[in-house]
């Protein structure tokens, strides 16, 4: 065959007679057509290269770990992300990054073009300023994440004056006098936990802690809030907020996959809608009946109707904390004193426990062993942060340089609270369990190092509801059982992290494989 007259315009005497017709390479070479493709295509290419340089020089005098033209830090996510166990929780892999690159208390870390770009802050003061001083909006990534499950109007995603209005008519039914007001009610759905643990114990078996606890949750904010009983920790008989609720959960993005964001959406809204729908139910219900007008309340939703009413005018998310139980079964001198701690300042005695609790509910806040493991846990684990986003002329200054936070594209300000727990100039020997710590003098914990919570006027609503549960759960069932954790020994590990039990990215951080646990019954409890 003659390759040369396949590249010859003018061979067409060589060939048979229907070729004639066919395109030939080098005529397309020459067409006009050819030729302003190929203009267009290097405007392109040319605007790209500028746009992308554009883009890295942003970054030249900023701090941050090595920084790829080509890549930006894509290349250093992808690869610390892939020396994690699977599905580790975005959290821990900021915190890698900066171990891993000495990285100070404000760094930037360029995701062009795939995410938007981030300016992590681990630094109590700088952190303090964005979310109290400047009193800064979240930004819409963290709509991106819980946006349909909480809803463009609800308290955690609104701004401005209807953020105001929602927040105070929210505070009355969070606030210590009311809950302190619901132990008892609370003190029921524990015992109904306390019952599972023991059926649990029977049977010898590991189960996921985390889901029951997740049920026990919900049933406490079911009650409290909307004084509907859920049902959540039965198997069967659970009302229909629960069965919507836990569907939605199902379709929540976990924040990496944007395939799974897209395929999940319709399965996600039709939930939600659902959802809306039976809670919008139980609210008319309730303002129907007229009792948030009674001088007693018995719920929540009475003292929102009513802040409602007079004004004229939730996120429901129980992150209860399941490495409490965890910790304190690989500490068991912690665990004693804990126990100690319960004899001495409430009873010896289950049943005398919970008759002081239901008489006495402040007694609760009256156990600073206790209180110091759920903050040393929350420190350790911390299952939140803070994302907030910027104006145009944004900066930040930190130990005496001011930067600009925001390129042409818009930043996530990210105070990453796993970040300040884990750092040792913060926090003394800081991947150890010493819930001492926070008994110690003040002054030994740097001023706004600790803020699981997050601090300023977005701060938790809900952390003195949190608090209370965790410290009540604590006080029933540690007096009873023993737990210890049950992972496969093959299960993979983040060791300092959890181990075993690291967070993974499940809506919110949750440990790994729901936390597998055995229960043992302890003998000779009063
Ligand atoms: C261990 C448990 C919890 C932790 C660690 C936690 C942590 C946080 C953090 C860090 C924020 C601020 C987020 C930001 O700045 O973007 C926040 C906000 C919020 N939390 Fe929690 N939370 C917990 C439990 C709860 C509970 C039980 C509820 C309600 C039942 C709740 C309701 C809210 C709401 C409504 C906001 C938004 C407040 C606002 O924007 O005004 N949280 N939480």
């Amino acid at each position: 065959m003659d390759i040369h007259g396949l590249f010859d315009a003018n061979s067409s005497k060589s060939k048979p007679s229907e070729d004639k017709h066919k395109p030939s390479v080098v005529g397309f070479l020459q067409s006009t057509t050819f030729t302003t493709w190929l203009g267009l295509g290097l405007c392109f290419g040319l605007w790209l290269v500028w746009r992308v340089s554009r883009h890295r020089s942003f970054y030249d005098d900023k701090p941050k770990p090595p920084h790829s033209w080509w890549f930006g830090h894509l290349a250093i996510f992808r690869a610390t992300r892939r020396s994690l166990p699977f599905k580790t929780h975005p959290h821990a892999i900021i915190l890698a990054i900066k171990q891993k690159y000495k990285l100070p208390g404000v760094f930037f870390l360029d995701w062009y073009p795939i995410f938007a770009p981030m300016v992590i802050i681990t630094d109590p003061s700088v952190a303090t300023q964005l979310t109290n001083a400047e009193n800064l909006e979240r930004h819409s990534v963290v709509q991106d994440v819980m946006g349909e499950l909480v809803g463009q109007h609800s308290v955690f995603w609104s701004q401005g004056q209807e953020w105001k209005h929602l927040r105070s008519t929210l505070t009355p039914g969070f606030s210590t006098t009311y809950l302190l007001g619901r132990v008892p009610r609370m003190l029921h759905h524990m015992l109904i936990f306390e019952e599972i643990a023991a059926q649990m114990a029977q049977s010898g078996e590991a189960f996921p802690i985390l889901g029951k606890l997740i049920s026990m949750t919900i049933d406490v904010i079911g009650d409290l809030m909307l004084d509907v009983r859920l049902a959540a920790q039965s198997e069967r008989e659970f009302d229909p907020i629960v069965r919507e609720f836990r569907a939605a959960m199902k379709y929540t993005w976990q924040g990496l996959n944007f395939w799974e964001k897209y395929m999940n959406l319709p399965g996600l809204r039709w939930h939600s809608h659902k959802l809306d729908g039976l809670l919008a139910k139980e609210i008319v219900k309730r303002y129907r009946s007229g009792t948030f007008k009674a001088p007693e309340f018995s719920a929540g939703i009475d003292l929102f109707l009513k802040k409602h009413d007079e004004d004229r005018g939730g996120k429901v998310d129980g992150k209860l904390d399941r490495y409490c139980l965890s910790e304190l079964a690989k500490h068991p001198d912690i665990l004693a004193r804990v126990r100690a701690e319960h004899d001495e300042l409430l009873d010896p005695s289950r049943e005398a426990t919970i008759k002081t609790l239901q008489d006495n509910p402040t007694k609760l806040h009256e156990l600073p062993l206790t209180t110091a493991v759920v903050k040393e846990v929350l420190r350790l684990y911390s299952p939140a942060s803070s994302i907030r986003t910027a104006s145009d002329n944004h900066t930040i200054t930190y130990k005496g340089r001011t930067y600009p936070t925001k390129g042409h594209a818009n930043p996530q300000l990210w105070v990453v609270h796993t970040c300040f727990g884990r750092d040792p100039n913060l926090f003394e020997d800081p991947n150890s369990f010493i819930p001492d710590r926070f008994l110690a003098r003040a002054g030994t914990i740097p001023p706004g190092a600790w803020r699981a919570f997050e601090k300023g006027p977005r701060s938790c609503i809900g952390q003195g509801l949190a608090l209370i549960e965790v410290k009540l759960a604590l006080v029933v069932l540690v007096r009873r059982f023993d737990f210890a954790l049950a992972y496969p020994p093959d299960s993979p590990s983040l060791p300092l992290m959890g181990d075993q039990a690291y967070q993974v990215m499940d809506f919110v951080p949750v440990p790994a494989g729901g936390m597998p646990m055995t229960v043992r019954e302890r003998e000779h409890v009063a």
